[in-house]
Protein backbone atom coordinates (compact mmCIF):
# COMPACT_ATOMS: atom_id res chain seq x y z
CA UNK A 1 0.00 0.00 0.00
CA UNK A 2 1.51 3.38 -0.64
CA UNK A 3 1.60 6.43 2.19
CA UNK A 4 -1.30 7.92 0.79
CA UNK A 5 -3.87 5.08 0.49
CA UNK A 6 -2.84 3.78 3.85
CA UNK A 7 -3.11 7.11 5.53
CA UNK A 8 -7.07 6.92 3.61
CA UNK A 9 -7.51 3.76 5.00
CA UNK A 10 -6.52 4.99 8.47
CA UNK A 11 -8.81 8.19 8.23
CA UNK A 12 -11.85 5.72 7.05
CA UNK A 13 -10.90 3.42 10.26
CA UNK A 14 -10.46 6.49 12.29
CA UNK A 15 -13.82 8.51 11.50
CA UNK A 16 -16.03 4.74 12.04
CA UNK A 17 -14.21 4.63 15.77
CA UNK A 18 -15.63 8.18 16.34
CA UNK A 19 -19.09 8.02 14.71
CA UNK A 20 -19.29 4.52 16.77
CA UNK A 21 -19.12 6.39 19.98
CA UNK A 22 -21.26 6.59 22.83
CA UNK A 23 -22.98 10.09 21.32
CA UNK A 24 -25.00 11.39 18.34
CA UNK A 25 -23.37 11.12 15.27
CA UNK A 26 -20.70 14.30 15.19
CA UNK A 27 -22.06 15.70 18.61
CA UNK A 28 -18.41 16.52 19.83
CA UNK A 29 -17.90 18.73 16.96
CA UNK A 30 -14.48 19.94 16.32
CA UNK A 31 -13.27 17.82 18.96
CA UNK A 32 -13.88 14.98 16.66
CA UNK A 33 -11.93 16.85 13.45
CA UNK A 34 -8.92 17.58 16.14
CA UNK A 35 -8.56 13.39 17.07
CA UNK A 36 -8.77 12.68 13.36
CA UNK A 37 -6.01 14.93 12.75
CA UNK A 38 -3.82 14.02 15.40
CA UNK A 39 -4.36 10.25 14.38
CA UNK A 40 -3.25 10.82 11.12
CA UNK A 41 -0.47 13.06 12.30
CA UNK A 42 0.75 9.98 14.62
CA UNK A 43 -0.25 6.94 11.87
CA UNK A 44 -2.13 5.96 14.33
CA UNK A 45 -5.95 4.30 15.48
CA UNK A 46 -4.73 5.36 18.82
CA UNK A 47 -2.55 8.72 19.45
CA UNK A 48 -0.83 9.72 22.57
CA UNK A 49 0.40 12.47 23.77
CA UNK A 50 4.07 12.57 25.15
CA UNK A 51 5.94 14.47 27.18
CA UNK A 52 4.58 17.77 26.41
CA UNK A 53 6.73 21.01 25.44
CA UNK A 54 6.50 24.76 25.04
CA UNK A 55 9.83 26.45 24.01
CA UNK A 56 10.05 29.96 24.68
CA UNK A 57 12.95 31.51 22.40
CA UNK A 58 13.87 35.03 23.34
CA UNK A 59 15.59 38.01 21.17
CA UNK A 60 15.85 41.79 21.08
CA UNK A 61 15.24 43.79 18.22
CA UNK A 62 17.11 46.32 16.87
CA UNK A 63 13.88 48.03 15.53
CA UNK A 64 12.54 48.68 18.75
CA UNK A 65 15.37 51.65 18.98
CA UNK A 66 12.30 53.42 16.83
CA UNK A 67 9.81 53.26 19.21
CA UNK A 68 8.05 50.58 17.67
CA UNK A 69 6.51 49.42 20.97
CA UNK A 70 4.51 50.24 23.73
CA UNK A 71 7.28 49.42 25.74
CA UNK A 72 10.98 49.22 26.07
CA UNK A 73 13.52 46.76 25.21
CA UNK A 74 15.16 46.04 28.46
CA UNK A 75 11.81 44.37 29.19
CA UNK A 76 12.80 41.34 27.08
CA UNK A 77 15.91 41.13 29.37
CA UNK A 78 13.63 40.96 32.42
CA UNK A 79 10.97 38.73 31.08
CA UNK A 80 13.60 36.16 30.60
CA UNK A 81 14.63 36.46 34.10
CA UNK A 82 11.13 35.90 34.76
CA UNK A 83 10.53 33.03 32.78
CA UNK A 84 13.43 31.14 34.50
CA UNK A 85 12.04 32.61 38.04
CA UNK A 86 8.73 30.82 37.42
CA UNK A 87 6.42 33.94 37.54
CA UNK A 88 5.12 34.61 34.13
CA UNK A 89 1.75 33.87 32.77
CA UNK A 90 3.46 30.99 30.62
CA UNK A 91 4.86 29.31 33.74
CA UNK A 92 1.62 29.47 35.25
CA UNK A 93 -0.52 28.43 32.65
CA UNK A 94 2.14 25.02 31.81
CA UNK A 95 2.28 24.11 35.15
CA UNK A 96 -1.43 24.07 35.48
CA UNK A 97 -1.88 22.07 32.25
CA UNK A 98 1.78 19.99 32.75
CA UNK A 99 3.91 21.11 30.21
CA UNK A 100 7.16 21.62 30.42
CA UNK A 101 8.99 25.04 29.96
CA UNK A 102 11.95 25.56 28.32
CA UNK A 103 13.26 28.93 27.75
CA UNK A 104 16.34 29.53 25.24
CA UNK A 105 17.86 33.02 24.88
CA UNK A 106 19.16 33.04 20.82
CA UNK A 107 19.66 36.79 21.11
CA UNK A 108 18.83 38.86 24.34
CA UNK A 109 20.51 41.96 24.80
CA UNK A 110 21.77 41.16 28.28
CA UNK A 111 23.74 38.28 30.02
CA UNK A 112 22.62 35.03 31.92
CA UNK A 113 24.20 32.68 34.06
CA UNK A 114 24.53 29.07 33.14
CA UNK A 115 22.54 26.93 31.63
CA UNK A 116 19.66 25.29 34.07
CA UNK A 117 16.96 22.37 33.70
CA UNK A 118 14.27 25.12 31.96
CA UNK A 119 17.15 27.91 30.38
CA UNK A 120 19.20 27.05 27.59
CA UNK A 121 22.29 29.75 26.00
CA UNK A 122 22.21 30.00 22.76
CA UNK A 123 22.63 33.55 22.20
CA UNK A 124 23.77 34.57 18.62
CA UNK A 125 24.16 38.15 18.89
CA UNK A 126 22.68 40.55 21.46
CA UNK A 127 18.88 41.41 19.24
CA UNK A 128 19.38 42.15 15.54
CA UNK A 129 20.36 44.86 13.54
CA UNK A 130 17.76 47.76 13.14
CA UNK A 131 16.20 46.74 9.80
CA UNK A 132 15.46 50.37 9.13
CA UNK A 133 19.17 50.88 8.56
CA UNK A 134 20.63 47.43 7.70
CA UNK A 135 19.17 43.96 7.26
CA UNK A 136 18.16 42.57 10.55
CA UNK A 137 20.39 39.46 10.30
CA UNK A 138 23.24 37.66 8.14
CA UNK A 139 22.50 34.97 6.21
CA UNK A 140 24.39 33.15 9.02
CA UNK A 141 23.13 34.32 11.79
CA UNK A 142 19.44 33.67 10.62
CA UNK A 143 20.72 30.39 9.71
CA UNK A 144 22.40 29.74 13.17
CA UNK A 145 19.07 30.94 14.67
CA UNK A 146 17.56 28.29 12.64
CA UNK A 147 20.25 25.59 13.69
CA UNK A 148 19.06 26.32 17.54
CA UNK A 149 15.20 26.23 17.18
CA UNK A 150 15.93 22.61 15.67
CA UNK A 151 18.57 21.23 17.92
CA UNK A 152 16.09 22.53 20.82
CA UNK A 153 12.96 20.37 19.12
CA UNK A 154 15.23 17.38 18.53
CA UNK A 155 16.73 17.79 22.37
CA UNK A 156 13.00 17.29 23.62
CA UNK A 157 12.06 14.66 20.93
CA UNK A 158 15.16 12.62 22.23
CA UNK A 159 13.41 12.73 25.46
CA UNK A 160 10.61 11.13 24.19
CA UNK A 161 7.99 14.72 23.37
CA UNK A 162 5.55 14.16 20.64
CA UNK A 163 3.88 17.65 21.26
CA UNK A 164 5.66 20.64 21.18
CA UNK A 165 4.36 24.53 21.25
CA UNK A 166 6.45 27.41 20.25
CA UNK A 167 6.60 30.80 21.91
CA UNK A 168 8.27 33.88 21.79
CA UNK A 169 9.59 36.77 23.88
CA UNK A 170 11.23 40.00 22.15
CA UNK A 171 9.96 43.64 22.58
CA UNK A 172 9.11 45.26 19.39
CA UNK A 173 9.12 41.73 17.44
CA UNK A 174 5.15 42.13 16.56
CA UNK A 175 6.73 45.00 14.18
CA UNK A 176 8.73 42.08 12.23
CA UNK A 177 5.82 39.66 12.23
CA UNK A 178 3.60 41.86 10.72
CA UNK A 179 6.77 42.63 7.63
CA UNK A 180 6.93 38.72 7.42
CA UNK A 181 3.39 39.03 7.17
CA UNK A 182 2.88 41.44 4.47
CA UNK A 183 5.75 40.15 2.52
CA UNK A 184 4.21 36.19 2.83
CA UNK A 185 0.49 36.99 2.14
CA UNK A 186 0.93 39.76 0.06
CA UNK A 187 -1.64 41.63 2.36
CA UNK A 188 -1.61 45.28 2.71
CA UNK A 189 1.18 46.44 4.94
CA UNK A 190 -1.44 48.39 6.80
CA UNK A 191 -3.92 45.20 7.60
CA UNK A 192 -0.84 43.89 8.81
CA UNK A 193 0.22 46.26 11.64
CA UNK A 194 -1.21 46.24 15.00
CA UNK A 195 -0.81 47.86 18.34
CA UNK A 196 1.63 45.17 20.32
CA UNK A 197 2.10 45.58 23.59
CA UNK A 198 -0.78 47.88 23.17
CA UNK A 199 0.33 51.22 21.26
CA UNK A 200 -1.86 54.47 21.33
CA UNK A 201 -2.84 55.73 18.07
CA UNK A 202 -0.47 58.45 17.42
CA UNK A 203 2.23 55.62 18.42
CA UNK A 204 0.55 52.76 15.87
CA UNK A 205 0.83 55.70 12.87
CA UNK A 206 4.01 56.08 13.44
CA UNK A 207 4.95 52.36 13.72
CA UNK A 208 3.02 51.96 9.81
CA UNK A 209 5.17 54.79 8.96
CA UNK A 210 8.60 52.91 10.28
CA UNK A 211 7.32 49.76 9.04
CA UNK A 212 6.21 51.15 5.47
CA UNK A 213 9.83 52.53 5.25
CA UNK A 214 11.47 49.35 5.81
CA UNK A 215 9.14 47.26 3.91
CA UNK A 216 9.86 49.43 0.43
CA UNK A 217 13.55 49.05 0.99
CA UNK A 218 12.76 45.15 0.57
CA UNK A 219 10.27 44.74 -2.09
CA UNK A 220 12.55 43.25 -4.99
CA UNK A 221 13.09 40.03 -1.94
CA UNK A 222 10.96 37.44 -2.81
CA UNK A 223 13.52 33.92 -1.13
CA UNK A 224 11.54 33.06 2.26
CA UNK A 225 14.91 32.78 3.59
CA UNK A 226 16.08 36.29 2.37
CA UNK A 227 12.98 37.79 3.85
CA UNK A 228 13.60 36.42 7.44
CA UNK A 229 17.23 37.21 7.25
CA UNK A 230 16.10 41.39 6.20
CA UNK A 231 13.04 41.47 8.00
CA UNK A 232 12.81 38.72 10.84
CA UNK A 233 14.05 38.38 14.44
CA UNK A 234 16.81 35.36 16.16
CA UNK A 235 13.93 34.20 17.92
CA UNK A 236 11.63 34.26 14.95
CA UNK A 237 14.10 32.46 13.00
CA UNK A 238 13.92 29.82 16.34
CA UNK A 239 10.87 28.90 15.79
CA UNK A 240 11.16 28.74 11.91
CA UNK A 241 13.93 25.94 12.23
CA UNK A 242 11.42 24.64 15.58
CA UNK A 243 8.57 24.61 13.13
CA UNK A 244 10.58 22.16 9.90
CA UNK A 245 12.55 20.22 12.62
CA UNK A 246 9.20 19.29 14.33
CA UNK A 247 7.82 18.26 11.08
CA UNK A 248 10.27 16.41 9.73
CA UNK A 249 10.44 14.64 13.20
CA UNK A 250 6.20 14.02 12.53
CA UNK A 251 5.44 15.67 15.99
CA UNK A 252 2.29 17.66 16.80
CA UNK A 253 2.81 20.98 16.79
CA UNK A 254 0.64 24.09 19.00
CA UNK A 255 0.54 27.47 17.68
CA UNK A 256 0.47 30.23 19.61
CA UNK A 257 -0.70 34.36 18.65
CA UNK A 258 0.69 36.66 16.01
CA UNK A 259 4.23 36.09 16.36
CA UNK A 260 4.55 32.21 16.40
CA UNK A 261 2.21 31.97 13.36
CA UNK A 262 4.70 34.85 11.36
CA UNK A 263 7.34 32.02 11.80
CA UNK A 264 5.20 29.56 10.60
CA UNK A 265 3.91 31.50 7.61
CA UNK A 266 7.69 31.55 6.91
CA UNK A 267 8.32 27.57 7.69
CA UNK A 268 5.44 27.01 5.28
CA UNK A 269 6.45 28.82 2.64
CA UNK A 270 9.78 26.44 2.80
CA UNK A 271 7.69 23.68 3.77
CA UNK A 272 4.15 23.57 3.16
CA UNK A 273 4.00 19.97 4.73
CA UNK A 274 4.57 21.94 8.01
CA UNK A 275 0.87 22.67 8.15
CA UNK A 276 -0.86 19.50 8.73
CA UNK A 277 1.22 19.20 11.90
CA UNK A 278 -0.21 22.26 13.70
CA UNK A 279 -2.86 22.94 15.68
CA UNK A 280 -3.84 26.39 16.17
CA UNK A 281 -4.83 27.01 19.42
CA UNK A 282 -6.18 30.07 19.58
CA UNK A 283 -6.74 33.44 18.06
CA UNK A 284 -4.77 36.65 19.13
CA UNK A 285 -6.45 40.02 19.73
CA UNK A 286 -3.54 41.04 17.64
CA UNK A 287 -4.76 43.08 14.26
CA UNK A 288 -3.49 40.70 11.50
CA UNK A 289 -3.69 37.42 13.16
CA UNK A 290 -7.18 36.69 12.23
CA UNK A 291 -6.22 37.15 8.47
CA UNK A 292 -3.06 35.34 8.94
CA UNK A 293 -5.32 32.70 10.16
CA UNK A 294 -7.80 32.92 6.65
CA UNK A 295 -4.52 32.48 4.40
CA UNK A 296 -3.60 29.20 6.25
CA UNK A 297 -6.96 28.08 6.23
CA UNK A 298 -7.16 27.45 9.68
CA UNK A 299 -9.85 27.84 12.46
CA UNK A 300 -8.44 28.43 16.32
CA UNK A 301 -9.43 26.48 18.68
CA UNK A 302 -9.76 29.40 21.29
CA UNK A 303 -10.81 33.26 21.36
CA UNK A 304 -9.65 34.90 24.47
CA UNK A 305 -8.86 37.93 23.47
CA UNK A 306 -5.36 37.06 23.87
CA UNK A 307 -2.70 39.60 22.75
CA UNK A 308 0.47 38.49 24.99
CA UNK A 309 2.49 35.80 23.43
CA UNK A 310 5.04 33.81 25.04
CA UNK A 311 3.27 30.87 23.77
CA UNK A 312 0.01 31.14 26.37
CA UNK A 313 -2.61 30.41 24.03
CA UNK A 314 -0.84 26.76 23.19
CA UNK A 315 -0.55 26.17 26.96
CA UNK A 316 -4.34 27.14 27.29
CA UNK A 317 -5.43 25.08 24.47
CA UNK A 318 -3.35 21.80 25.66
CA UNK A 319 -6.38 20.28 27.45
CA UNK A 320 -8.49 20.35 24.38
CA UNK A 321 -6.23 18.49 23.05
CA UNK A 322 -5.70 15.88 25.81
CA UNK A 323 -9.37 15.53 25.72
CA UNK A 324 -9.85 15.00 21.50
CA UNK A 325 -7.28 12.33 22.68
CA UNK A 326 -8.94 10.74 25.39
CA UNK A 327 -11.87 10.69 23.73
CA UNK A 328 -10.57 8.52 20.84
CA UNK A 329 -8.81 6.22 23.53
CA UNK A 330 -11.10 6.02 25.81
CA UNK A 331 -14.84 6.05 25.10
CA UNK A 332 -16.93 3.68 24.94
CA UNK A 333 -18.94 2.47 21.41
CA UNK A 334 -22.30 2.07 21.22
CA UNK A 335 -22.61 -1.69 20.62
CA UNK A 336 -21.58 -1.74 24.81
CA UNK A 337 -24.99 0.13 25.70
C1 LIG B 1 5.78 42.78 30.37
C2 LIG B 1 5.62 42.11 29.01
C3 LIG B 1 5.53 40.72 28.93
C4 LIG B 1 5.36 40.12 27.68
N1 LIG B 1 5.25 38.84 27.33
C5 LIG B 1 5.10 38.76 26.03
N2 LIG B 1 5.12 39.99 25.48
C6 LIG B 1 4.87 40.22 24.07
O1 LIG B 1 5.07 41.57 23.70
C7 LIG B 1 6.11 41.76 22.77
C8 LIG B 1 5.61 42.15 21.43
O2 LIG B 1 4.91 43.37 21.42
P1 LIG B 1 5.60 44.69 20.84
O3 LIG B 1 5.93 44.42 19.42
O4 LIG B 1 4.55 45.74 21.00
O5 LIG B 1 6.81 44.97 21.68
C9 LIG B 1 6.83 40.43 22.71
O6 LIG B 1 7.87 40.40 23.61
C10 LIG B 1 5.74 39.46 23.05
O7 LIG B 1 6.19 38.23 23.44
C11 LIG B 1 5.29 40.87 26.49
C12 LIG B 1 5.41 42.26 26.57
C13 LIG B 1 5.58 42.90 27.82
C14 LIG B 1 5.69 44.38 27.89
O1 LIG C 1 -0.44 37.34 19.54
C1 LIG C 1 0.72 37.52 19.91
O2 LIG C 1 1.60 36.64 19.77
C2 LIG C 1 1.11 38.85 20.52
C3 LIG C 1 0.30 39.94 20.44
C4 LIG C 1 0.69 41.13 21.01
C5 LIG C 1 1.88 41.21 21.67
N1 LIG C 1 2.66 40.15 21.75
C6 LIG C 1 2.29 38.97 21.19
Amino acid sequence: MTLTSSLITLETTVRQRIDHKTKPLGALGRLEELALQIALIQRTETPALSNPHLLVFAGDHGLAAEGVSAYPADITYSMVRNFIAGGAAINVFCRQNGLNLLVCDVGVNGSFEENTDNFVKYKIRPGTRNMRYEAAMTPDECEAAIDAGKTLVNGVQYRDCNVIGFGEMGIGNTASAALLMHRLTNLPLEQCVGRGTGLTDSGLAHKRSILREVADQYVQLTDPMAILTAMGGLEIAAIVGGLLQATENGMLILIDGFIATAALLVAHALNPAVRQHCIFCHQSDETGHQLMLNFLNAQPLLTLNLRLGEGTGCALAYPIVQAAVGMLNEMATMDSL
